[in-house]
């Protein structure tokens, strides 16, 4: 099966695609050490067939160890157990950089002409990027630079997500070798010289999603959710808090009447991701995440155990000159007596990044298809208008 994929690698533009399956990669030749380059090329070979055709692939052999994928999930879901006012000690705030605790329908999915909130509370974090030490690199300030708020509620919880982010960091690393290896480019392309900071401005999601039929979402539990007036702290701040307030402001401005009735509540609405690669961690027991073919057919995630379900983000298309397009997805956790925890890990460019076309695989047939972009500003196009707070 290697081999076949192995020797027809060709970067064609066939259109995806009415898949009806995900496919299953598995990762040993990209994550252990030692491994014969032929190995990693047919793995290579493998992801770019996912990525140009499907958008989606279940990575299994990972590396990353059963006891740390499932111990986090199940930490997670002793977290969202606390009471509400201590969930609320790391609520997310402008001015705490939209970084922490997100209540039950704080987060939206922007349709034209309005939007729609998601049924779930989730924990935001990023990259940690102290202000300082970014201007004193002479880049510019962000909103959403600064520190995380980690959830030491539970000390627990909090030492072994330190240690899974870590990991997820070097598998998504590992991955994108792989990836661009597909592409016929430099193994290391996408490891950090693409950009003015090195790092790979990583997000990740912790989300708990309870059921949707415990029922719609209500217009008063909107309005509790309103953050300003239930925090005392809020207004304290420097300038840059302050901008980022404004900032904000007009985000919510710009949503503001726009909240549309959808004849469904869906758990996380249609998107795609804003980077390079998602790999998702969910619980094993209930099938939520869909993946859309182009048939408009939403096809299961179901999870398989012990793997991550991955897909590509924005900014692959942009670098891969449309050869890999984002797949849409969405989220519906029907089952009235299941709740599900799901850890989405994002490994993004880094934030200063300028993300372009490459030139391997533009030619005179098919020149670039996207002007570049600042990978920092595509992300605070999402995150600053993606929160109703
Ligand atoms: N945080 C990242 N990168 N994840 C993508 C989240 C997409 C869901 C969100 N409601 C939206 O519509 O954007
Ligand atoms: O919960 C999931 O399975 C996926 C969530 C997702 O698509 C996202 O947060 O971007
Ligand atoms: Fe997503």
């Amino acid at each position: 099966m290697f081999v076949r994929h192995a020797a027809k690698r060709v970067a064609g533009y066939r259109q995806a695609s009415t898949f009806t399956s995900i496919p299953v990669i598995d990762a040993t030749a990209l994550v252990q050490p030692n491994q014969r380059a032929a190995a990693k090329a047919a793995v290579a070979a493998q992801l770019h067939a996912a990525c140009r055709d499907v958008g989606f692939f279940y990575v299994k052999n990972h590396g990353i160890p059963a006891a740390l994928q499932q111990g986090i999930l199940q930490q997670a879901r002793a977290w969202f157990d606390l009471p509400e006012a201590v969930k609320n000690e790391i609520l997310i705030r402008p001015d705490k950089h939209f970084r922490g605790y997100q209540r039950l329908g704080a987060n939206v999915t922007r349709y034209d002409g309005g939007y729609q909130r998601d049924w779930h509370e989730a924990i935001d974090l990023y990259r940690e990027a102290d202000a300082a030490a970014v201007a004193a690199q002479g880049l510019p300030a962000s909103p959403i630079h600064g520190p995380n708020q980690w959830p030491v509620q539970r000390p627990a919880f909090d030492q072994l997500l330190r240690l899974y982010l870590n990991s997820m960091l070097g598998l998504g690393s590992s991955l994108m070798r792989g990836i661009a290896l597909g592409l016929g480019l430099e193994e290391h392309f996408f490891d950090g010289q693409r950009a003015a900071i090195q790092d790979s401005y990583w997000c990740a999601r912790v989300i708990h999603y309870p059921p949707l039929t415990e029922g719609t979402f209500h217009r008063s539990s909107a309005s509790e959710n309103d953050a300003s007036s239930s925090d005392p702290a809020g207004s304290s701040g420097t300038a840059a808090s302050a901008a980022a307030a404004k900032l904000h402001d007009a985000a919510a401005a710009a949503l503001k009447g726009a909240e549309v009735d959808r004849a469904v509540q869906l758990s996380c609405g249609e998107h795609t991701d804003y980077g390079l690669l998602t790999l998702v961690n969910q619980e094993d027991h209930v099938t939520a995440l869909q993946v859309k073919n182009a048939r408009g057919e939403w096809i299961p995630a179901t999870p398989i155990p012990g793997t991550f379900v991955c897909n590509i983000g924005d900014m692959l298309k942009v670098w891969s000159n449309g050869l890999y397009k984002p797949t849409a997805h969405r989220v519906i956790n029907a089952d009235p007596s299941l709740s599900r925890i799901s850890i989405p890990f994002f490994y993004e460019p880094a934030f200063e990044a300028r993300v372009e076309p490459v030139a391997r695989l533009c030619s005179a047939d098919r020149p670039p298809q996207f002007p570049p972009v600042r990978y920092g500003n595509h992300l605070e196009s999402k995150v600053l208008n993606n929160f109703e707070l």
